[in-house]
């Protein structure tokens, strides 16, 4: 079993894209860790708010069949990739962050995914739902790489409810 941290976003029709896509990975991944919902401007383009979350689940399917997957999730969910600019407006971006503690290139996919280190809207949530775990590589907790981090982006939890559950609470 593979415990794995994704991280969510889209900045059109956005809650209904989020909860699309938490629909679809309950339905195939039973039990989800599910972190506070944040808002936050655009970050690299000029565009409408994100709403980004992170999600934890175990599974036992191999990286590759799990990439895939995900693109089809977005696929499904009116994801368009026709080789526009790589930083655009999205209806859903499902990114794997991690998948336990695979370092490297391994079928595509690079883990651990950068933008841990580098985007709030990534590490806040992680924080939150995977404090006392080790960055792969870092070999520091997420608490402690969100307590140093330095808070360059604006970002705050927002109300959502997803399935009648309410997922996040204004802070
Ligand atoms: N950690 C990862 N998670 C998801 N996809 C990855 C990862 N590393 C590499 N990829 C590959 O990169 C390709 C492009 O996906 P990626 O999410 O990087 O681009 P994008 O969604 O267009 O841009 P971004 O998400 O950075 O805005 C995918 O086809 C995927 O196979
Ligand atoms: N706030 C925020 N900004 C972004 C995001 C995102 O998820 N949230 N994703 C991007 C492309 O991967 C580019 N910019």
């Amino acid at each position: 079993m593979a415990r794995v941290y994704l991280s969510l976003g889209s900045n059109i029709d956005r809650y209904r894209y989020i909860s699309a896509a938490l629909d679809a990975l309950a339905q195939r991944f039973g039990e989800l860790i599910i972190s506070s919902v944040y808002e936050s401007e655009a970050v690299g383009f000029e565009g409408d708010n994100f709403l980004n979350l992170v999600v934890g689940l175990d599974t036992t399917m191999e990286l590759g069949a799990l990439a895939s997957l995900l693109r089809k999730i977005e696929h499904d969910n009116d994801r368009r990739r026709d080789g526009g600019p790589r930083f655009s407006a999205r209806t859903l971006d499902i990114d794997i962050l991690t998948y336990d503690d695979l370092l490297g290139w391994h079928d595509g996919v690079e883990l651990p995914r950068d933008e841990i280190l580098t985007n709030a809207f990534v590490l806040w949530p992680l924080a939150e739902v995977a404090a006392d775990e080790l960055h792969p590589e870092q070999k520091k907790s997420y608490g402690d790489l969100w307590q140093a981090y330095d808070r360059d982006q604006l970002l705050w939890p927002v109300d959502f409810t997803w399935q009648e559950r309410q997922i996040s609470r204004r802070q």
